[in-house]
This record gives structure tokens, C-alpha cells and sequence, in this order.
């Protein structure tokens, strides 16, 4: 069997009023943020499942429970951090990470570099082994009607 594995998460947060909007560690100016008892960070929460899945470590809601008042509120990227280092400890490193980020408005492209290097400094990745992409979806469905924004990510692991 060889040493790479491979892991996948998905995530969707409701767009609603009062709301900071923040992803990949960033705060990006819009009059609608993301819902939910962390800070909400869409894309963060799909990449700390696609690690966790990777290593078969289950999902995010098992480790950061939201019944749980530590993580009311929490900065992702403190989740992130540990997710690393959780499938670090079993012995693996860090590949590349790829993910999209399902969304009609705001427009993300300008965000988008420094999400990237929150989540190569976070992730211990080169700045060429961490790939993040927007896409709307042509106005269809839940993200098209502006009523929440999903991530899709993947990352790769191997055992060195
Ligand atoms: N919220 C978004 C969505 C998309 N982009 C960028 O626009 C390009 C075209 O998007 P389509 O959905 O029409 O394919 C996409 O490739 C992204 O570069 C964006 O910046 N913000
Ligand atoms: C991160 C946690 C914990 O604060 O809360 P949310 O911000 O609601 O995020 P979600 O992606 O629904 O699941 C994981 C949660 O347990």
C-alpha cells in the first residue's frame, strides 16, 4: 500500500445580516457575513474535514463540537492549526491542498492570494502547494439566490 492519502470536505454557511464575511483567514467588506457558532470560515471548515478525512480522523463537528462554549466564536484558522498538527502527530505531511469556493457575490478573486498565504502559513505548505478557486453558479440554487456560500477542498497526505 503506498503512503499517500487523500482527503475531501465540503461545508455551507447561510448568508445572513449582522455577520462578519471571513474566508480563508480573511475579512472580506460585504453587508452579509457567514452564519454559525465559529467564525464561520467556510472554506477553513472544508479543508480541516478534507484533513481530517484524509487521515481518517472523522469531521470537524466531532472534533470541535458546537454544543461545546469553547469554540463559540472561534478563529478557524486556530482549528486549522490543530487539524495539522492531529495528522501530523500520526506521522503524515502535507502534500498540496486544492479548493473552491461556491459563491455568487461578493466577487473573491482580490481575496484570494491572501488566503492562500494564511493557509500556507497555517499548513507549513510552499506558497505553489496550496490552490484556492471562486466560482458563482450562474446565478442556480441556494449560492446563485445569495443565501450561503460553500467550499469544496481536497488535500493530499503522504508518509515520508
Ligand atoms: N465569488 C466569485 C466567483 C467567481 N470569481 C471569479 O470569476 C471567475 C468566473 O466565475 P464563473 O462562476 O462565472 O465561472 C472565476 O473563475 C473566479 O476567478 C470570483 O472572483 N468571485
Ligand atoms: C466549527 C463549529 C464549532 O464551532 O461550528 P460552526 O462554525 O457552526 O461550523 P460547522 O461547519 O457547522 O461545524 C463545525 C462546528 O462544530
Amino acid at each position: 500500500m503506498s503512503g499517500f492519502r487523500v482527503g475531501h470536505g465540503f461545508d455551507v454557511h447561510a448568508l445572513v445580516p449582522d455577520r462578519p464575511l471571513i474566508l480563508g483567514g480573511v475579512q472580506v467588506p460585504y453587508a452579509l457575513g457567514l452564519a454559525g457558532h465559529s467564525d464561520a470560515d467556510v472554506l477553513l471548515h472544508a479543508i480541516c474535514d478534507a484533513l481530517l478525512g484524509a487521515a481518517a480522523l472523522g469531521d470537524i463537528g466531532r472534533h470541535f463540537p458546537d454544543s461545546d462554549e469553547r469554540f463559540r466564536g472561534a478563529d478557524s484558522r486556530v482549528l486549522l492549526r490543530h487539524c495539522r498538527d492531529l495528522v501530523q502527530a500520526l506521522g503524515f505531511a502535507l502534500g498540496n491542498v486544492d479548493a473552491t469556493i461556491v459563491c455568487q457575490r461578493p466577487k473573491l478573486a482580490p481575496h484570494i492570494p491572501q488566503m492562500q498565504r494564511h493557509l500556507a502559513e497555517d499548513l507549513g505548505l510552499a506558497a505553489d502547494a496550496v490552490n484556492i478557486k471562486a466560482t458563482t453558479t450562474e446565478g442556480l440554487g441556494y449560492a446563485g439566490r445569495g443565501e450561503g456560500i460553500s467550499a469544496h477542498a481536497v488535500v493530499l497526505l503522504y508518509r515520508g
